[in-house]
């Protein structure tokens, strides 16, 4: 739209340039010269005149017998005329000039006016509207593409996005296997941990053009405005063949419908959400688009943007870990002067920090060193502007843990990855981490294997033994007058399990065989007893894993201390730990 518009204005400027071509080469009179009017009423005395050409203006133009013509004042007597014509003079008497001479002149003159519009216009509405649909085009730069070389970490979020990559290079490829390539992925995570960045880079590895558009430029304007800015971001990324389009903060307009707090739905945001959802299902899969959304909040959005065709494909981007933020800071350091050796130790002290914030340490870094006029940035210029971003973020967000927490974290989460790989050896832990996800506080990763329709009774046991088995090992190592709120989540996913299992699959004593939710009004009377018996079952689930973890205390230490060092576990680190138990 906006691309259209603003070259509209090419259109009376081209009209106008025309126009006054016109108006030249018509009004080109040759070089006319000016006579008095006596030498003209010579001239008629003589009868050398052939004819006159008068009109309202001052002047009125002679041609004589012999083919010369001058210009001479117009007397604008009543009798001239007349007087002309008795003597036999060819008169061209007209109010407005020859219609070769007007039409140039009436459409230069709208031209002007149209240009005057069309420059008000766009001043107003480029002051008035924010949105900008943002383009690059990765398709005709060659020089410093962004690709995920320009992205530190992550490398899940980017494994799963060279799929997207792929299918953009070759989607005839897909379509020869009759295969469903993602129409939409959402990015989800933490502010500042490179969701665009990631987009940017997809478009850039596969050489696509990138358009970029963000949920809440859709705030606030008069409803139809969105959708109408949505379908000409569509069709402009479409007239280009294969393009990624970007949206990001998806939230702002596609949060689920009927949300308590943000119940209020708004005529705006149903039509650009609708808007969008057409526009996705209006292209076929050969086509080479693919569109990237990003939000902090998977859970807020609404399913209808989830469903397959759709949004289907969710990537995680979270917070970096030590590893990580070794590389980002190793990224935004390379171009800069800098005298700094050990990376690692920055790396070290800024957990929790997202690639935004380091990008923002550095850059403080480089803004301090230049202010010293010191050749590098040395390590004391990060240090100092690690005080200032600590000191800067810390009223704001919960930012950097304090060590204390980190080491809560350790043992918290080892605690559910040992009892895991223990206890339920088929669930593979693919990771431990303490860096936190969107979901929680820390977290351990589990790939299930297979999908299980059943689930043995003893299983259903060793489940709920994991989870409890985060707030075992802070109880086994802090005591417990030192037990945390962070296990929170994990109690009311264990209370979830136990009451499933008494209540509804018939795995306990007090109901046996009958089901709670099928009772009614009747089942008031089992409450406390149904209760009861959750209580006692978790007790000694509970302790069954404080035995468990206390027997294998060692391990416990070892895979806590690593994580408080590494921040994340692997697999294959994982099983090293296992091996030398
Ligand atoms: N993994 C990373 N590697 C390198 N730089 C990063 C990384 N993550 C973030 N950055 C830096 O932080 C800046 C902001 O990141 P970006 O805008 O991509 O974050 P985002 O996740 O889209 O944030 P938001 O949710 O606030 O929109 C980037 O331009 C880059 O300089
Ligand atoms: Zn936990």
């Amino acid at each position: 739209m906006k691309f259209i518009k603003k070259h509209l204005i090419y259109i009376p400027i081209a009209t106008a340039a025309i126009s006054l071509a016109a108006m030249i080469i018509t009004g080109y009179k040759g070089n006319l010269v000016n006579k008095s009017y006596t030498l003209f009423v010579n001239d008629l005395n003589s009868n050398k005149v052939s004819s006159v050409n008068m009109n309202t203006s001052s002047k009125m133009t002679v041609i004589l017998n012999d083919g010369t013509k001058y210009q001479t004042d117009n007397p604008h007597t009543d009798t001239i005329k007349e007087t002309l014509l008795l003597k036999g003079i060819d008169v061209k008497d007209s109010n407005n000039g020859p219609i070769s001479e007007t039409i140039p002149q009436a459409v230069f003159g709208i031209s002007l006016i149209a240009i005057a519009v069309i420059y008000i216009t766009q001043a107003r509405s480029g002051r008035s509207s924010v949105t900008s649909i943002e383009m690059e085009d990765f398709s005709k730069k060659k020089d410093h593409v962004l690709n995920f070389d320009s992205v530190a970490g992550n490398e899940e979020a980017k494994e799963s996005l060279m799929d997207v990559v792929d299918f953009l290079k070759n989607p005839e490829k897909y379509k020869k296997y009759g295969a469903r390539m993602p129409k939409g992925v959402i990015l989800y995570g933490d502010p500042g941990t490179g969701k665009t960045l990631l987009a940017k880079a997809v478009a850039g590895e596969a050489g696509v053009p990138f358009y970029a558009l963000s949920g809440s430029d859709f705030v606030q304007v008069y409803v139809g405005v969105g959708a109408a800015r949505v379908r000409s971001l569509f069709k402009k990324a479409k007239s280009h063949g294969k393009a990624v389009i970007f949206i990001d903060e998806i939230d702002a307009i596609g949060v689920k419908r009927g949300n308590g707090k943000n119940g209020s739905r708004n005529d705006e945001k149903d039509q650009t959400l609708n808007a969008l959802l057409t526009e996705m299902s209006g292209f076929g899969e050969a086509e080479g688009i693919v569109v990237i959304a990003a939000t902090n909040r998977l859970d807020m959005l609404d399913s209808a943007l989830l469903r397959p065709g759709r949004f289907d494909r969710h990537i995680e981007v979270s917070l970096p870990d030590i590893k990580a933020r070794e590389k980002i800071i190793s990224l935004h350091l390379r171009n800069k002067p800098h005298s700094i050796i050990d990376i690692e130790t920055i790396a070290k002290k800024t957990a929790y920090f997202s690639g935004a914030k380091l990008e923002s340490l550095i850059n403080e870094s480089a803004i301090l060193a230049a202010k010293d006029n010191s050749s590098k940035i040395t390590e004391e210029h990060v240090e100092k502007a690690y005080s200032i971003i600590i000191a800067g973020h810390e009223k704001k967000e919960r930012s950097h843990l304090k060590d204390e927490d980190k080491i809560l974290t350790s043992y918290h989460e080892a605690g559910h990855g040992l009892v895991s790989m223990i206890l339920t050896p088929q669930d593979k832990v693919s990771k431990i981490t303490i860096i936190p996800t969107t979901k929680g506080a820390g977290g351990y990763t589990l790939t299930i294997p297979e999908d299980n329709n059943y689930y043995r009774i003893d299983y259903l046991r060793n489940r709920i033994k994991v989870m409890l088995g985060g707030r075992a090992a802070e109880e086994i190592i802090f005591g417990k007058d030192k037990i945390t709120t962070g296990a929170e989540g994990d109690i009311s996913q264990t209370t979830d399990t136990i009451l499933k299992m008494v209540a509804e699959y018939g795995m306990g004593e007090t109901l046996g065989l009958i089901k709670l939710s099928s009772l009614g009004s009747l089942a008031s009377g089992y409450g406390n007893a149904v209760i009861e018996e959750c209580k006692k079952l978790i007790d000694t689930l509970y302790e069954e894993t404080i035995e468990l973890l206390t027997e294998n205390k060692k391990t416990l230490e070892k895979i806590a201390l690593e994580l408080l060092d590494k921040e994340t576990l692997y697999a294959d680190e994982l099983d090293e730990i296992m091996r030398e138990k």
